[in-house]
């Protein structure tokens, strides 16, 4: 793009960035050697005739889409395994997948193949013998068979012990039986499973001899590998429109006693023996294992839908201007708004803060699976603690920004052009999709309030769960990143302790376990998000320290900057939790521990941190109690919005760091050259209804019935 041709006021932004975006870029995709190869594969991607639409989906009928999509789908995968390196490690594929968007640029819905990817191959490789999986893979990873995860059904999708499908084995075949034995057993949601996969894995209920022996993974073929039409026993087809994934051709699956062999069960973790001997694995919950690897991608893949939106709408808010607040001066850009500051800069250290999260769970996650390999099983429970925290945090929080992000570009970021609405579609699918956020918050209280009831019996507590052993009586407000950060740590620990003694209040009046554990489950969920709360600050600043002494001092301070703004911006959100997080100190105790803050923190404001005003006043105070006061909160406000000034020279810099081209961004608003105008007129001209200037609506109906002949 050649300069000349940006709008100016956003040259103005990109001139006075004082960081460097490149480095920002190389940060945030783990080196500047993944930044090449993410790069070349956008390029390489990218230049294939065919994969980008002339004409915008919208404008395609559902059968149409859907068949495009295919279309697309079939140059892009073939596109992707032309380039595949086999000797690449796995770190390597995670730090280059979880940047790597260009399938959004192809697929602005979904791709109706993304199943296969995400959840079909992924149980081949958790849940398959090494036999089934050296067969199964080769097809799979080549494409000779597409296939989805068929595990919701009409009648259930939380309640996995609730499915029913049925898998009856037959000792005199060798085979199992599928049944679907109501129509609420139908398969209900898998992507691809209409039209496109002609296989599946199908979770259904085992039963040998009468008998069940719950949930597992079977292989099951659902169209003819030659005509693709439907096998006899099998009942297939689309479940229709929706808010968003139009193109993923999510489909309905029934059985009627249709006979599989077998060995189409996957059986690495529990298995059935030709005589119809039941084998059990050694924990049945390793059966959900695809689930808990979607839940901790989920985190990543919120952290770039929201570092787009937050990308159009910086851009657009930097090349708008609107009011004019100062007689006889320019409108100014809509960015110069400071409430549209607190609308778009959190969305920026939001993003941050879940990539960097997302590659530490995902750590977390591949050390937990290599452990699960050989046998040890002990870090299972905290893996899904933490992935039924961060997916539903992650998913809310993106969800809520993006559409704020819309929001914020006022009427144009309600057009589909803008590439905002369909960026909600996406996000808040996540927030049902692979657990749906209530259920999970619900399933990591479970998680902590266990781990709470070991504690009082004096079992240590472990990893991301270990600080809610200490004692938070001695804490005193300060007002510091750290501080806050521990403050959420003791507002998760105050609220799991009120929770389990709400528990024992319950059944002590009479309620079953189950009724007390419904009764206090809005606490139960408040306790989970007070953790992943308290997770995703620590992680995001801890891991931030730890690779910012490595970076140029303009940029270590942006990135700290940005983990402040994410601190002070939850603290204030969250500003009746922090009252519960101290407990009174008298006298001179309080005041000194207050005056020693404010004085490092006036050394740290020397250094243009933040402005030094809001915490001197701290210096001089005496009070009797620590708990956080209306004084403290003034002290955070104004911190937080010095922060966005400090914050505002960088914004557009900050968003071109995320290195989004324009294909991906896919939107009138938020394209590099800042022609937003320019832009929605050319995308206006492309509705089919821009081809004639009279529509023959008129003619046969609008013209008689002004004439008052109809
Ligand atoms: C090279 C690598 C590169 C990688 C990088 C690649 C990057 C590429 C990036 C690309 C971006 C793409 C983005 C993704 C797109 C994906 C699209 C997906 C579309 C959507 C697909 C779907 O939507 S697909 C269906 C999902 N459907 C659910 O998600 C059902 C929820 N429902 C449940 O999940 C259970 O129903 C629920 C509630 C747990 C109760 O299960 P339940 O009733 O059986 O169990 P209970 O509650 O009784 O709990 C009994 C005990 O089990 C423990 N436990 C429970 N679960 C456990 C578990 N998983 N692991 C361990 N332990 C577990 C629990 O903690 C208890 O432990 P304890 O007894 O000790 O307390
Ligand atoms: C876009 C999209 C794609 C999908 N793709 C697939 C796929 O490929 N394969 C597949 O198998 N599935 C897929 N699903 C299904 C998805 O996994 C389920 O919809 C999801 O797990 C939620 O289950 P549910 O629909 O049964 O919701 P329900 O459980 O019926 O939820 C309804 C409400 O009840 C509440 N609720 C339910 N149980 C409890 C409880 N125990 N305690 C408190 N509240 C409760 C929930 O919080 C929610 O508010 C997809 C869904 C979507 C939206």
């Amino acid at each position: 793009m050649s300069a000349n041709k940006v709008n100016v006021d956003l040259q103005r932004e990109r001139a006075k960035c004082d960081f460097n975006t490149e480095e920002l870029t190389n940060f945030l995709d783990w080196g500047v050697k993944y930044t090449e190869k993410r790069r070349n594969l956008e390029q390489k991607v990218l230049s294939v005739k065919g994969l980008l639409d002339d004409t915008p989906e919208e404008y395609m009928s559902h059968k149409e889409k859907y068949e495009n999509s295919i279309r697309k789908s079939v140059l892009f995968y073939k596109t992707l395994h032309s380039m595949e390196d086999e000797n690449m490690s796995i770190d390597e594929k995670t730090r280059i997948n979880f940047r790597n968007i260009v399938t959004s640029a192809v697929f602005k819905d979904n791709s109706p193949l993304m199943l296969h990817n995400s959840m079909f191959i992924p149980t081949i490789m958790g849940q398959g013998t090494d036999e089934q999986k050296a067969y199964w893979m080769k097809r799979a990873k080549n494409m000779e068979i597409i296939g989805t995860y068929a595990q919701t059904e009409l009648g259930h999708g939380t309640f996995i012990r609730g499915l029913e499908t049925q898998a009856t084995y037959d000792p005199d075949t060798e085979e199992l039986v599928l049944h679907s034995p109501a129509l609420s057993s139908y398969k209900w949601w898998p992507g691809g499973l209409a039209h496109t996969a002609n296989y599946c894995v199908v979770m259904a209920r085992l039963y040998i001899k009468g008998k069940s022996h719950g949930i597992h993974p079977f292989m099951v073929q659902i169209r003819d590998e030659e005509t693709h039409m439907p096998l006899p026993g099998i009942k297939l087809g689309e479940i229709g429109a929706k808010l968003g994934f139009n193109t993923v051709n999510n489909g309905f699956l029934g059985f009627e006693n249709h006979r599989i062999p077998r060995d189409r069960m996957l059986m690495k973790n529990a298995q059935v023996l030709k005589d119809g001997t039941f084998v059990a694995g050694s924990n049945s919950k390793l059966t959900y294992g695809t689930m808990v690897f979607v839940r901790v991608i989920i985190v990543n893949s919120m952290a770039n839908m929201l570092a787009k939106a937050v990308t159009i709408a910086v851009r657009y808010s930097a090349i708008r201007r609107q009011s004019q607040p100062k007689p006889n001066e320019p409108e100014p850009q809509i960015l110069d708004y400071v409430t549209q500051q607190h609308k778009l800069f959190i969305a920026i250290a939001s993003s941050h803060a879940f990539y960097i999260n997302a590659m530490w769970l995902w750590e977390i996650y591949y050390s937990v699976t290599s452990q699960l390999a050989g046998g040890n099983l002990d870090n299972l429970p905290e893996l899904h603690a933490l992935a039924c925290c961060l997916k539903p945090l992650s998913t809310i929080d993106a969800t809520t920004m993006i559409e704020k992000c819309r929001l914020a570009c006022g009427g144009h970021g309600y057009m589909l052009s803008a590439n905002l609405a369909q960026t909600y579609g996406l996000a808040t699918a996540a927030y049902t999709y692979e657990g749906e956020n209530t259920v999970l918050l619900l399933q990591a209280a479970r998680s902590l309030v266990k781990a709470w009831g070991g504690h009082v019996k004096g079992q240590p507590l472990k990893g991301t769960m270990a600080y809610l052993a200490e004692n938070p009586t001695v804490k005193v407000w300060d007002g510091s990143v750290d501080g806050i950060i521990q403050s959420f740590k003791v507002v998760a620990i105050r609220k799991l302790s009120s929770v389990v003694k709400i528990l024992k209040e319950y059944e002590k009046s009479g309620l079953s376990p189950e009724d007390a554990w419904n009764k206090a489950s809005v606490f139960l969920t408040a306790v989970s998000e007070a953790h992943g709360r308290a997770v995703l600050l620590s992680v995001y600043k801890s891991e931030t320290d730890k690779r910012a002494a490595a970076l140029s001092p303009p940029l270590r301070k942006v990135l700290l900057q940005m983990v402040d703004l994410y601190v002070t911006y939850w603290a204030l959100e969250k500003v009746g939790d922090m009252l519960l997080s101290y407990v009174p100190v008298v006298g001179k105790r309080a005041s000194t521990v207050r005056r020693q803050f404010a004085l490092s923190w006036a050394l740290r404001l020397d250094s243009g941190h933040v402005s030094p005003i809001a915490f001197m006043s701290a210096a001089a105070e005496r009070r009797q109690y620590a708990s956080i006061t209306e004084r403290d909160v003034e002290e955070l406000q104004r911190r937080y919005i010095e922060l966005l000034a400090a914050i505002r020279p960088n914004a557009v810099g900050l968003v071109d760091a995320f290195d989004f081209r324009d294909e991906i961004l896919n939107s009138a608003l938020g394209a590099y050259d800042g022609r937003a105008y320019e832009r929605l007129m050319e995308e206006a001209m492309k509705s089919p209804l821009n081809a004639e200037p009279v529509n023959q609506t008129f003619h046969k109906y609008l013209k008689p019935f002004m004439r008052g002949k109809l």
